[in-house]
């Protein structure tokens, strides 16, 4: 083994095979993660999540919003959004997050957890409209919640806990061969805010 070659714990693959995931840890201050999560609560357009679950139609405690470069038209849960135009503080941690994981982005899909109760079953983001195999780049403020990793055919799992300020990214065939969810739990939780930076494939 080169010892002088390993790659920083921050750029390790947390998925054994099948797939890339990096933990950043966190990127900003406590006090500057602390301020873009009042700030995003505040400026962000957060609305009710819909789902169509065996041919009805759900409304989601979780609530969700939408961001991109043009109004692209994002099908989710089922349901179709019309992205909403950047703003400045979403700009801002766009760039931040393409300057820590060299990739780029042209849209954001926001989530809402309001307490530990809510969370997101398993999945995977393999929707066809997405860049196949791009990166996902997932910033996380407020309440820190564990995200779980499971292998599709061999139901291997995986747990990270996802830092206040913190960044994950996920990449190769991740989406292909894993799926992915944020448990809910019992335990007494503050707000958490998730933004998951995509790119929508332009190409239709
Ligand atoms: O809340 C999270 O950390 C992840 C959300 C997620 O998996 C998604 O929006 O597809
Ligand atoms: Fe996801």
């Amino acid at each position: 083994m080169d010892l002088f070659n390993l790659a920083p714990q921050s750029e390790r693959n947390l998925l054994p095979n099948d797939g890339e995931v990096f933990y950043y840890g966190t990127l900003f201050s406590r006090k500057e993660a602390n301020a873009y999560y009042e700030q995003l609560l505040e400026e962000i357009q957060w609305r009710n999540d819909e789902a169509i679950i065996f041919g009805k139609l759900i409304v989601t405690k979780r609530k969700v919003a939408w961001y991109g470069d043009k109004p692209f038209d994002y099908t989710y849960s089922k349901t179709t959004k019309s992205a909403l135009p950047w703003t400045e503080t979403l700009l801002e941690l766009k760039e931040k997050v393409e300057a820590t994981t060299g990739e780029t982005f042209n849209s954001c899909l926001l989530n809402l957890y309001h307490d530990g109760s809510e969370g997101m079953a398993w999945h995977s983001d393999g929707e066809t409209a997405l860049k196949k195999n791009g990166s996902i780049g997932s910033l996380s403020f407020g309440a820190e919640r564990k995200f779980s990793f499971k292998h599709k055919s061999s139901k291997e799992k995986i747990d990270v806990f996802l830092e206040n300020g913190s960044l994950l990214e996920m990449k190769g065939t991740t989406q292909t061969y894993w799926l992915h969810r944020l448990p809910p739990t019992k335990l007494k939780m503050k707000p958490r805010v998730n933004l998951t930076f995509r790119t929508i494939d332009e190409k239709e």
